[in-house]
């Protein structure tokens, strides 16, 4: 196993029936990482991440987990995770199910602190099965935390959190990366992956297209077109541009995709176009990521 990594798939494919999850998957994960698996709906997250947890058997090649199959369960010792789709066991308090996981930990952090961390004190007494959405889902995080886990597995994290949960969650990442863990978590929310991540995924078509840097992600975004719109009382003429990829006009607003927004300022300077109300909007990373997944 290469040193450091915690995580390996060698040539994964996975199938249902005839249909292509994931084809011919090589990829290692390593120590002190935050990694953030995106994609479309249907792209295959869940499935990798059941892959990684060995919930799912792969079709073709081998995964290790700590060197050894995921579903040893020497393995799944240093592991935390929370599903999509939390169900919990009729009639047990929240309380009892906190202390059950606990007691299967070697070295978990104390029941208290997580009570803290996220927020479960007014439904500690409450059956699991009866909480709201955010309760559950609060509940399952401090489970996926509590046994101190090298590596956390979370599948869209922040389903049904309110905004304060969600930056409770950001900031326990945080504070869980610094102490040299793991975290891989799959979300829609990339605005919030971008402050957190250390390396990002896009899961599309079978494939990783994209395995980056939150700044390589940026660059591929800064590198994508920018929209610079302005007013113009008379007709324009962009002959003599080299930086345009697509004019549109509206009565005396013109809107024009480039690549280079600070080429394509000059050029209006330079050939003296008497713009007004100039606007500049840069892709931000949710449109590279859905023009990533669009092929483009
Ligand atoms: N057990 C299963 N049997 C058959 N098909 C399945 C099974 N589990 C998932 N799929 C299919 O595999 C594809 C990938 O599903 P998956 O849940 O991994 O996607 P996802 O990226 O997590 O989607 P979302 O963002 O909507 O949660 C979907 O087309 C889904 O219908």
């Amino acid at each position: 196993m290469t040193q450091g990594c915690i995580l390996e798939f060698k040539n994964i494919s996975k199938n249902y029936g005839k249909k292509c999850i994931i084809k011919n998957l090589n990829l290692n994960i390593f120590h002190n990482e935050v990694i953030g698996l995106l994609g479309v709906n249907g792209a295959g997250k869940t499935t990798t991440i059941k892959l990684m947890l060995g919930l799912e058997t792969p079709s073709a090649g081998e995964i290790k987990l700590f060197g050894k199959n995921p579903t040893n369960p020497a393995a799944r010792i240093h592991i935390g995770a929370t599903p999509q789709n939390i169900e919990f066991p009729e009639g047990i308090k929240t309380s009892e199910i906190l202390k059950f996981i606990h007691s299967h930990y070697p070295n978990p952090f104390p029941i208290q602190e997580m009570i803290e961390k996220f927020g479960l004190n007014t439904f500690l007494e409450h059956k699991a099965t009866k909480l709201s959405g955010g309760q559950k889902r609060r509940l399952a995080l401090a489970l996926a935390f509590i046994g101190n886990p090298k590596i956390v597995f979370l599948d869209e994290p922040t389903t049904g959190l309110d905004v304060e949960a969600r930056k409770l969650l950001w900031e326990v990442i945080k504070e869980y990366k610094n102490k040299g863990k793991t975290i891989f978590l799959t979300t829609h929310y990339l605005e919030e992956i971008e402050q957190i991540a250390t390396r990002i995924l896009f899961l599309q078509k079978c494939e990783i297209i994209a395995d980056e840097s939150v700044e390589g992600i940026q660059k591929i975004a800064n590198s994508k077109l920018a929209k610079v719109s302005f007013e113009c009382g008379t007709q324009c003429e962009f002959d003599n541009f080299n930086s345009i990829d697509s004019i549109t006009k509206n009565k005396t607003n013109y809107i024009l995709t480039t690549k280079n927004s600070d080429q394509l300022i000059c050029e209006l300077v330079n050939n003296n176009i008497p713009f007004s109300n100039l606007q500049i909007k840069k892709e931000n990373l949710e449109s590279a990521f859905l023009n990533l997944s669009k092929g483009e």
